[in-house]
């Protein structure tokens, strides 16, 4: 299988700390991947480096085969490689509907002499959006909340709802940082039966998670790091009995 992200000795260090050593691993393209680790392990780092919105002291980053290190992260986004975000505060007042509609760029309604000039092509761009906001909310399950304000959603809503803008902009890779974070048992299994779905729909995902139920079910490849590195990756059976895996999460002491 193709490899949809390659990193290789990317390193990046805030004043004495190490947060990224020398890092490298590799992600297959249409893999649900897990990268775990210890807290303080490097995790958020890595993806704010994949994701452009931390430069790397060095090291490279290729995404799709293309050097995408000096990129900026709205550059990273546009070329399809996406993260979830919390809902901005603004967007909390607008119905669930609305805050996908917002989600595609360039829109020629967004232009007040194309509004005036080209009703016609407007009229078809929103409808088009549309449809696929609704197939959208439909795969994250949802479609009843459409005309809810965000604001009222639950945690695990939220999620769902910071998933769905992410898909609305069809990304190739998604950074997911910890989706099940404060999220009720219920939801989680549904959530992992959305994302599930999302990646048969042809979307790659990286996902990083301490609940190890949700890693062990989801995930067909696991990324270990500590302190700044990658200590081991495999499946998930051969990782939860690698000898460096559990010293790393025992502290260093032998198990
Ligand atoms: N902007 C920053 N400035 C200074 N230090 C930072 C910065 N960002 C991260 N660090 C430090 O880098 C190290 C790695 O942090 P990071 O958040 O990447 O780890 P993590 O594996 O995501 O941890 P957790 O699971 O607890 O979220 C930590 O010691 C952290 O304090």
């Amino acid at each position: 299988m193709k490899e949809i992200l390659e990193i290789k000795c990317l390193s990046r260090r805030f004043g004495g700390l190490q947060a990224v050593n020398k890092c490298e691993f590799s992600v297959r393209a249409h893999s649900i991947t897990g990268l775990v680790g210890p807290n303080g392990a490097g995790k958020s780092t890595l993806f704010n480096l994949v994701s452009g919105f931390v430069r790397p002291d060095s090291g490279e980053i290729r995404f799709a085969g293309e050097r995408i290190d000096t990129l900026s992260a709205h550059s990273v986004a546009r070329l399809g490689l996406r993260r979830t975000f919390q809902i901005p505060r603004e967007l909390k007042q607008m119905t669930v509907l609305e805050n996908l509609l917002l989600v595609p760029e360039n829109q020629f309604g967004d232009r007040i002499v194309s509004v005036l000039s080209q009703g016609k092509r407007v009229r078809e761009e929103e409808g088009k959006n549309l449809q696929i906001a609704r197939g959208v909310l439909e795969m994250v399950g949802l479609s009843e909340k459409a005309t809810h304000q965000a604001a009222l959603l639950s945690g695990g809503q939220k999620k769902l709802l910071e998933l769905a803008r992410c898909l609305m902009a069809k990304p190739k890779l998604l950074l997911l940082d910890e989706p099940t974070a404060g999220v009720n048992p219920t939801l989680i299994r549904h959530l992992m039966s959305v994302l599930r779905r999302v990646n048969e729909s042809g979307v790659t995902l990286l996902i990083i998670e301490h609940n190890m139920t949700v890693i062990m079910e989801l995930c067909e490849r696991v990324i270990v790091m500590d302190r700044g590195q990658v200590i081991a990756a495999g499946s998930p059976s051969a990782i939860q009995s690698n000898k460096q895996v559990l010293e790393a999460y025992l502290g260093g002491v032998s198990a």
